[in-house]
């Protein structure tokens, strides 16, 4: 038999203050967890501040930027993978996603990477910010939404935990001293003037612990892959997240927590652009993901014979996950999905990864 789902289920996060829907709240969740790998979370104190409709206002005037703005802090001055990414730049298994966007992480210091230090090191470090003036406010708002979503995510690991009937500390290996490099990007959809394609983003999966999206206009576009194949709208819903659950949850939770394949859809011809704002929560970068799998009791595991087979759409990196380090996992999904990048800063990766050269439709400069 397997659980099949036909719509994103939809949580209350404010059910865990009181005792009496806190258990609803966990059953909602662990059922999320296992069969669908995606939820709505509704009244987290985050989005249900005025913050909410910061983003959501600053996120087109990004965009609306002088070009010159958005070409001074282009991603490819970002050995950190941090900052502007043209139309047409980025590829999803090879194929371009129709998307412009601007990566920024959480507030942390570069560690200190020296020749010889494992590479991935040099993933963390300051992002690039548009002058003040240009956009007055954009950079505090940003890391003070960044900083609050990162404890966010800390707080609902901490439950799916619970859900999973685990110690409340059992992801805190995976988060490191003083706090993870996370990473948050705005994006923008413009609809395709040319309509061979409408791949907005082609069906991935996210490599991280946790995703927490935000739909920051009134687009649908966004949709999820159920169990036998089909693609379910997943449409904006004010003041939610969208949370979705990561190949390196995936693995360490021994595939009882589903990672979902997702995709987005260009606007269609006549509309206007949609934006979003994704925000990935990474796993510790020195954690081999396949190594640290964590032990779980058999009511839980046993939740994956209900389910049935999870489908197995073409993964991207992770068959790396039981060798290599989660930093250079991530690292090479940069340099797959960023060549112009990677080939200014990580030559040697390049090299690997494209043998041929930049692809003729990813971002020369
Ligand atoms: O824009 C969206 O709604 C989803 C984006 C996404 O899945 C991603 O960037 O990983
Ligand atoms: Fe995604």
């Amino acid at each position: 038999m397997t659980t099949n789902f036909s719509a994103v289920p939809i949580l209350d996060y404010s059910q865990l203050v009181s005792p009496e829907t806190r258990p609803e709240f966990i059953s909602q969740l662990l059922n999320a967890l296992t069969n669908v790998g995606f939820f709505y979370l509704s009244n987290t104190p985050v989005l249900n501040s005025d913050i909410t409709d910061k983003i959501i206002d600053y996120a087109p005037k990004f965009f609306d930027l002088p070009e010159e703005e958005k070409e001074r802090i282009r991603m490819v001055h970002s050995p950190h993978f941090f900052g502007y990414s043209r139309f047409g730049a980025e590829l999803t298994k090879g194929k371009v996603d129709q998307r412009e966007q601007f990566d920024i992480g959480t507030p942390r210091e570069e560690r200190g990477w020296k020749p010889g230090d494992p590479e991935f090191l040099r993933l963390w470090g300051p992002s690039q910010w548009p002058k003040e003036e240009l956009l007055p406010g954009f950079k505090d708002t940003f890391t003070s939404y960044v900083q609050q979503t990162q404890k966010l995510g800390e707080e609902i690991l901490a439950v799916v935990a619970e859900a999973l009937h685990l110690p409340p500390g059992a992801f805190s290996p995976f988060i490191e001293e003083g706090g993870n490099q996370d990473r948050a990007k705005i994006v923008k959809y413009p609809v395709p003037e040319d309509e061979t394609s409408d791949q907005g983003v082609g069906p991935h999966y996210d490599g991280g612990l946790l995703t927490l999206l935000v739909q920051a206009s009134p687009h649908r576009g966004l949709q999820v892959q159920n169990l036998s194949g089909e693609w379910i709208d997943a449409p904006p819903i004010s003041r939610t997240y969208i949370v979705n659950i990561g190949k390196a949850l995936e693995t360490v939770t021994q595939k009882v927590c589903i990672a979902t394949s997702h995709r987005v859809l260009s606007p269609a011809k006549g509309s206007t652009p949609r934006y979003s704002i994704p925000f990935f929560q990474m796993i510790s970068q020195r954690t081999t993901i396949g190594k640290s799998v964590l032990d779980l009791p058999p009511e839980i595991l046993q939740l994956k014979e209900k389910r049935g087979n999870v489908g197995s759409s073409d993964s991207v990196n992770y068959a790396e996950y039981n060798e290599l380090p989660a930093g250079q996992v991530a690292l090479i999904g940069r340099v797959k999905s960023h060549p112009d990048v990677a080939e200014r800063h990580y030559p040697e990766l390049f090299k690997q990864y494209f043998p041929d050269g930049l692809p003729s439709h990813g971002s020369a400069y």
